[in-house]
C-alpha cells in the first residue's frame, strides 16, 4: 500500500481536489465499545491524524499513517458487500480532518446507513452524523519523551496544544447525538474528566447526562486491559458516569481487522 505521508493536516491536495480518502482499513465487526457496542459494523479507518497520543491502538493511521487514496464510490461499494450490516463506522486516524469524510456520510445517510464517528472533537463539520462518539484527549495522554511510541517527544507540545478545542467540541455537542468516551489510565484522570464535563455542559445547550459520559479502560490488548478495566470500573460506578468495555479487544485481543 501507498504511504500517505501528508495526511496530517484538514487540506491536503488530494483533499482539496476531491479525490477521495486515505483509507487504512475498511472491515466487519462488533461495535467494541460505546453505547452501541455489540452491533454488527462495518468500519471504514481512514488515515492521518492531527493528534499523537502515546497509547494510539492505531499506530498505522497516526504515528506512520499508512494507506490507500480511494474514492468514494469504491469504499461505498466495499461497504455495500457487507450485506448484512446496518451500522457504519467511520474512525482513523482522525476521520474528521478530511474534508471528503463529509461527502462519504452523506452517500451513506442516502443508503440508509446509520453512521457512527469515532472522533478526537478538535474539528467540527456539518454531516449526517447519527451518533458522534467523541473521545476528547486527556493530559494522561500526550505523548511525553518517556512514553513516546517513536520518537523523543517531538509532538507533546503539539498535541498538549491541540488536544482540546472547547469550541468544536461544543459545536459537535450540540448538533448531533452525542457519546463522550474517556480513556481512562489510572484514577488521577478523573478531576480532569469531571472538570471537562463541567466545561462542556456550560458551554452547550444541550443536556449531557452522566450516562451520555463514559469511561473505557486504556489497553490496546488483554493483558493490558486486565491491568485497567476493574479499576475503570469501580471509577464508573463511584462517579456515577457509564464503563464501556473494549469488546473487540475481549473477543480476539489485537488481532488485526477486528
Ligand atoms: C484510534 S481512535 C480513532 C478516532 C479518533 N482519532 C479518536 O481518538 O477518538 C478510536 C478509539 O480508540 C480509542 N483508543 C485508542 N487507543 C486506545 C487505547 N490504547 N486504549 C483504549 N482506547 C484507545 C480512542 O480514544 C478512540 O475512542
Ligand atoms: N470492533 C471494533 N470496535 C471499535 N469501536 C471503535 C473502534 C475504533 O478503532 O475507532 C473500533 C475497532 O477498531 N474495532
Ligand atoms: S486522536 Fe485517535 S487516532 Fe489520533 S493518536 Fe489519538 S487515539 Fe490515535
Ligand atoms: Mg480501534
Amino acid at each position: 500500500m501507498p504511504v500517505a505521508s501528508d495526511v496530517e493536516e484538514p487540506t491536503t491536495d488530494a483533499d482539496a481536489a476531491g479525490e477521495g480518502l486515505p483509507i487504512n482499513e475498511v472491515f466487519y465487526s462488533l461495535q467494541g465499545e460505546g453505547t452501541l457496542a455489540g452491533v454488527p459494523s462495518v468500519f471504514v479507518r481512514t488515515s492521518g491524524c492531527n493528534l499523537r497520543c502515546w497509547f494510539c491502538d492505531s499506530y498505522h493511521t497516526s504515528w506512520e499513517p499508512t494507506g490507500a487514496w480511494r474514492d468514494v464510490d469504491s469504499i461505498v461499494e466495499e461497504v455495500q458487500s457487507h450485506e448484512q450490516a446496518n451500522h457504519i463506522v467511520l474512525t482513523g486516524g482522525e476521520p474528521l480532518i478530511h474534508e471528503e469524510s463529509v461527502e462519504l456520510l452523506e452517500r451513506l445517510a442516502a443508503e440508509g446507513y446509520h453512521t457512527t464517528v469515532e472522533t478526537n472533537g478538535t474539528i467540527y463539520r456539518d454531516a449526517p452524523i447519527d451518533l458522534a462518539s467523541i473521545s476528547p484527549k486527556l493530559a494522561s495522554s500526550t505523548p511525553t519523551s518517556e512514553r513516546d511510541p517513536k520518537g523523543e517527544g517531538e509532538w507533546e507540545e503539539k498535541h498538549e496544544q491541540n488536544r482540546i478545542d472547547m469550541d468544536a467540541l461544543s459545536q459537535m455537542v450540540d448538533a448531533y447525538e452525542t457519546q463522550l468516551k474517556f480513556v481512562v489510565t489510572d484514577e488521577s484522570d478523573l478531576p480532569e474528566i469531571t472538570d471537562l464535563v463541567d466545561r462542556v455542559r456550560e458551554a452547550t445547550a444541550t443536556t449531557v447526562a452522566d450516562d451520555d459520559v463514559l469511561l473505557m479502560p486504556e489497553g490496546m490488548t488483554r493483558e493490558q486491559l486486565d491491568g485497567t478495566r476493574s479499576e475503570v470500573a469501580e471509577l464508573a460506578m463511584e462517579y456515577g458516569y457509564r464503563y464501556t468495555p473494549r469488546l473487540h479487544v475481549d473477543l480476539w485481543n489485537d488481532a488485526p481487522g477486528t
